[in-house]
């Protein structure tokens, strides 16, 4: 584990009967950096999440938080650690200022400041109790809570489920203020691509168990491109469009109206001779955005694994 990594996993698998849930799953979290954790449901995030918690043992392989083995946190490194994945327990009775005194008196490093600033984001009356609050509301005192206890290390399962947009934008701006200083990390599992652009530094992106990319969010983009094709073949036809010859790192092909749209990772010249090969009346380089590039993988005929690079910065 490099001294700057706060989470780092090695070869980490876990078994389900007789299906591989995760498998061999070899990533790092630096220090100071917000890493994107996204992949289709079922694609592991949680359980992944549960074994860095200590939560779940793994099958095989390990998995290290702030230097201690998952499987051997003691009290110290867990209350350095916040995390929402089991909610944070908020007592019903409790006034949202009660929650902020209990927090201040259970928590040697809360910062209260941090805590109102937040509950006003979430636009939250801090005299309500909790039972009176929505599911959103809620999630914000737990968010609040979670991050005024001041973890060096937040790890955050699906925050944005169930908020509403003007929320979600403080659930962002919440992890980003939380940010500011550089000295603390985040793992953010998400579905919503929009959000993750916006906060995080790094994408890394698990299918079925294992991770095909695990990078920084400008390395990813730049990387991706993508060709519109105006083909013989009838994008309404099932199946691909026929290709002539195997289009080298393509990562996705799909009918966009009447044309198809290939994406590929780092095309080079024997990409686009292959894509040269296709009889096209037309070809054009598309737009990728973000989302398109995490969909091309999420949705793919074929994985290149190029992103997988471990100290790429
Ligand atoms: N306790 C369990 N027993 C059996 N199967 C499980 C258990 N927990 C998870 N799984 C299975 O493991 C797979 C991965 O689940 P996991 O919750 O890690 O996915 P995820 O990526 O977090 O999905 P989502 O985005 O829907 O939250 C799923 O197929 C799930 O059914």
């Amino acid at each position: 584990m490099a001294e700057s990594d706060v989470i780092r996993t090695r070869r980490l698998t876990r078994y389900f009967g007789h299906k591989a849930v995760v498998e061999e799953l070899d990533f790092a979290v630096p220090r100071g950096q917000i890493v994107g954790l996204l992949g289709l449901n079922g694609a592991g995030k949680t359980t992944t999440i549960r074994m860095l918690l200590g939560l779940l043992e793994p099958t095989r392989g390990s998995c290290e938080v702030l230097g201690v083995d998952s499987r051997c946190l003691t009290p110290e490194t867990r209350a350095r650690i916040g995390h929402t994945v089991e909610g944070h327990f908020l007592y019903p009775w409790m006034r949202v200022r009660e929650c902020e005194r209990f927090g201040r008196e259970t928590h040697p490093r809360w910062d209260g400041g941090f805590f109102e600033r937040s509950v006003r984001r979430f636009g939250i009356d801090t005299e309500a109790k909790v039972a009176w609050l929505s599911r959103g509301q809620r999630a914000g005192v737990s968010l609040a809570s979670t991050l005024a206890s001041n973890p060096e290390l937040l790890i955050l399962d699906d925050p944005a489920l169930g908020l509403d947009p003007v929320s979600r934008r403080a659930l962002n701006e919440t992890i980003l203020e939380f940010c500011q200083s550089g000295q603390r990390s985040v793992l953010l599992s998400s579905h919503l691509l929009d959000d993750v652009e916006r906060v995080a530094d790094r994408v890394a992106l698990m299918v079925d168990g294992t991770m095909v990319v695990n990078t920084t969010i400008d390395h990813f983009r730049a990387r991706i491109a993508a060709w519109t094709i105006d083909a013989p073949d009838s994008p309404t036809a099932a199946g691909n469009l026929s290709m002539p010859v195997p289009i080298p790192r393509i990562v996705n092909c799909r009918p966009l109206g009447q044309r198809w749209q290939v994406t590929v990772v780092d095309p080079d010249e024997d990409t686009r001779a292959a894509l040269s090969a296709i009889e096209s009346r037309a070809m054009e380089p598309a737009d990728v955005t973000f989302e398109d590039a995490v969909l091309a993988y999420l949705s793919r005929s074929r994985v290149y694994h190029s992103f997988y690079t471990e100290d790429a910065s």
